[in-house]
């Protein structure tokens, strides 16, 4: 047995295990070691040539090779300090079978610390796709640029105007609007038309994250920082890192991290939580709101040096009832969105549809244009979205003189207060204040209504 499995190595075979890195060595079924390679000798400083004829089962009765001889069954990850070695080693042995027969085993190995030290590489490369995968999760697409926004009427043009002079520079922009006006698109176009246009766009949401999560959601953290930190996270102001990080409804942000957010706009310099490398980043900063931030100043909910900071170069989008003209331009404009939706082509509105859409006062902007048409799109059954297709929510400015019920009118003014002062805690809080009832009548009123 002993030389059948020498001569079957053969010349190649040998010359094979000798290049390996790894320390190899080999016993017939008996445990007569019958090769050791190269690194062998150099892993164990123990010359291997002199292994040759030595019976594993007896010199090394605990290791990885004996254990295969014994048992058949392949060993893996055992860590052994081999006889006469310097180095404790980190093994994997299998059977080998010739024509279905157990005719020995092979170990391979490597010592413990290079072990360690390729463990640490693969745990480094491990954490290093999470992290990646994390950013390509976390930054967004600016998909839209300016000639996908759509309006002609005098104030929008000249908001264009000013977005299309600014994205040439690195200035901070605040975006102000009602909610649905198009901010998002405007902070998406000014991207694309920067320089910045190939780095990151990462968008956050300042109402959609819990106040107690937006620190690290913005800075990021080190791994152990607080209890659940398992890992490194990169913050979104790092990941839009030459990019254009932008800040929705930035009016909604908590006081505390206000103060932080000032702190970084005018240093360009953070430290992760839990961590005590500070980080330097340049990123552009676009930050939009539907609040009415200079009355959040005078009630102490917004910092009067954060406003400034922002507030270099300030575009009021204005709401679709003052560009009323433009609806067939934008309705045009949703329409191959709206056919994708609906999954068959809707070509355009009869002029009767039209002016239904011009008679009304879209506290919504262009979100509830964007949904009436969806809803006309459904229900049409042709090509075209008739009047008797488009229904609207009933408001009591359609026609000045009409009458309508009480209850319309409180749905009504709700619906504006909220889109007002938008859907967040906040917002409602103002909201009620505005419509002069409690916050819980509000919530009442919601439910009532459906239509929170
Ligand atoms: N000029 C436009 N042409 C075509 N579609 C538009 C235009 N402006 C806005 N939209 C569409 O209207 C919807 C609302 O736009 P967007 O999200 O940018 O508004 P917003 O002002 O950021 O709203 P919010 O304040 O609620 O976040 C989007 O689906 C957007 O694609």
């Amino acid at each position: 047995m002993f030389n059948s499995l020498v001569e079957s190595i053969g010349i190649l075979g040998r010359a094979v295990l000798d290049s390996s890195p790894e320390g190899i060595l080999l016993a017939d079924r008996e445990g007569n070691i019958v090769y050791a390679n190269n690194s062998y000798t150099l892993i164990c400083r123990n010359d291997g040539q002199k292994r040759i004829g030595q019976n594993i089962l007896k010199t090394n009765p605990y290791g990885a090779l004996t254990e295969v001889i014994l048992t058949g069954q392949p060993v893996f990850g055992k860590k052994h300090l081999p006889p006469g070695a310097q180095t404790e080693v980190l093994s994997n042995a299998f059977p080998i079978h010739i024509d279905n027969q157990f005719v020995g085993a092979i170990v391979f190995f490597r010592g413990v610390p290079e072990a360690m030290n390729m463990l640490d590489k693969l745990a480094k490369a491990r954490e290093d796709i999470r992290i990646s995968s994390d950013r390509s999760n976390q930054i967004g697409q600016a998909i839209y640029d300016f000639n996908t926004i759509a309006g002609q009427t005098q104030c929008f043009k000249e908001a264009v105007t000013i977005a299309k002079r600014v994205s040439r520079t690195d200035s901070t922009v605040l975006l102000r609007g009602e909610s649905g006006t198009g901010k998002q698109l405007f902070a998406e176009a000014i991207h694309n038309n920067s320089t910045r246009r190939y780095q990151p766009f990462v968008n956050v949401n300042c109402a959609a994250v819990p106040d107690s999560l937006l620190e690290s959601e913005f800075f990021g953290y080190e791994k152990g920082s607080f209890t659940g930190a398992g890992h490194q996270k990169i913050g979104t102001f790092e990941l839009a890192n030459q990019g254009t990080i932008f800040l929705d409804e930035i009016g909604d942000m908590d006081l505390r991290l206000q103060a932080k957010l000032l702190q970084v706009l005018q240093s360009g310099k953070f430290r992760r939580l839990g961590g005590t490398k500070e980080i330097k980043v340049n990123t552009r900063v676009i930050a939009a709101t539907n609040r009415n931030l200079e009355e959040l100043i005078t009630k102490d909910l917004f910092r009067i040096d954060l406003y400034y900071r922002l507030n270099v170069v300030s575009i009021e989008i204005p709401p679709l009832r003052e560009r009323i003209d433009d609806i067939p331009l934008v309705a045009r404009n949703l329409l191959p969105k709206i056919s994708c939706r609906v999954g068959r082509v809707i070509k355009g509105l009869e002029n009767e549809a039209l002016g239904k859409l011009a008679n009304h006062c879209w506290p919504g902007n262009i979100r509830e244009l964007e949904n009436v048409l969806e809803k006309a799109g459904t229900l049409c059954d042709g090509e075209w979205i008739k009047a008797d297709d488009i229904c609207l929510s009933p408001l009591p400015s359609q026609k000045p003189e009409s009458i309508v019920s009480l209850e319309e009118l409180e749905r009504s003014m709700i619906s504006r207060a909220l889109a007002k002062y938008g859907p967040s805690l906040a917002g409602k809080k103002e909201a009620a204040q505005a419509l002069g009832i409690s916050l819980t009548t509000l919530y009442n009123k919601l439910r009532k209504f459906k239509c929170d």
